[in-house]
């Protein structure tokens, strides 16, 4: 079952709608991103994207630089709104294993909304119910303890403090951080300060996690325990996650499904195995035989 659906979904930059439609109008006759910026001076974030996630999988989004991954993941929390398409979310899914053997058996059809429709305070509260985000610098409040970063989001739904804490310090203890919830961000690693960041995802039991280079930042040998740790708390908890990575290791580790953008187009979705015995394209094989 469909959990997240992106339908015809482009982005033009910094353009009115009369000159995003003439912008649009190049893309769809084959140009490329590069020569449409040339041409008209617009940027092309994405272009006619259609893609679908899967409840409970682990998708990642694979390209080079300014391909459009972040332009991507940022739409389905709407930091971003599309010139044109639209998004689907499923808001009934929960991300509880149960709920999701459920959906598997079922596959009965969604509860799907176009998220685009939300007003504000509907958006407000998907923000608060149903997307999490981890951002590659961490995003942590300097100000603020570990636990008090973990907990962030169940105090601004208004949780109470001891309840809230319980639930943080569950999460720090899942991260493998119990010990450190009186610590200041400034005073952990950068691989530590990241756990704090997943935990902080991870404490809201929001079904979507949006990962965008999550672990981009961070050394090899942490980088790799923290794509472990990744693996290892997603086969328990079942969580639909968008992954953004502009490593074909990290992509093929991690993702049950890899989507390769390539200046702001889909190029090709499918699991590893896919990408490396029928690349769509140049671009896809070169990506594959990169890797190591
Ligand atoms: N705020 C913006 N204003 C104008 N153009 C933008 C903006 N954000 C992104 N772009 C352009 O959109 C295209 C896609 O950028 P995006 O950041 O989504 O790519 P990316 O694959 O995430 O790249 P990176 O790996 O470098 O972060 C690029 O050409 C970029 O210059």
């Amino acid at each position: 079952m469909n959990h997240i659906r992106l339908e015809n979904i482009s982005k033009i930059y910094n353009a009115s709608s009369s000159q995003a439609q003439a912008a649009l109008a190049l893309l769809a006759e084959g140009m490329d991103s590069s020569e449409v910026k040339e041409k008209t001076g617009y940027s092309v974030g994405l272009y006619d994207i259609n893609l679908a996630v899967k409840a409970g999988e682990l998708h990642c989004i694979m390209g080079l630089s300014g391909s459009g991954k972040s332009t991507l993941i940022r739409h389905i929390n709407r930091l971003i709104d599309p010139t044109s398409g639209k998004i689907w979310v499923d808001t009934s899914i929960n991300a509880k294993p149960s709920t999701m053997a459920k959906i598997a058996e079922t596959e009965t059809s969604s509860s799907s909304i176009n998220i685009l429709a939300l007003d504000d305070k509907e958006l407000q509260h998907y923000r608060q119910q149903t997307v999490s985000m981890v951002f590659q610098h961490f995003g942590l409040v300097p100000h603020m303890t570990v636990i008090q970063n973990v907990a962030y989001g169940l105090r601004v739904r208004k949780m109470g403090v001891k309840e809230r804490h319980d639930v943080a310090r569950h999460w720090l203890h899942e991260v493998g951080l119990s010990n450190l919830e009186r610590s200041y961000p400034d005073e952990l690693s950068g691989g530590m300060q990241q756990r704090v960041g997943l935990a902080r995802a991870l404490a809201t039991d929001n079904p979507i996690l949006l990962m965008d280079e999550a672990f981009s930042a961070l050394d090899p040998l942490i980088r790799a325990q923290l794509q472990d740790q990744l693996l290892a708390l997603q086969e328990r908890l079942n969580k639909t996650i968008v992954f953004i990575t502009h490593d074909i290791d990290e992509a093929v580790k991690v993702g049950q499904r890899i989507s390769i953008l390539n200046g702001g187009r889909l190029v090709q979705t499918g699991t590893p195995s896919d990408l490396r015995h029928n690349p769509a394209d140049d671009y896809v094989a070169q990506f594959m035989s990169a890797k190591t």
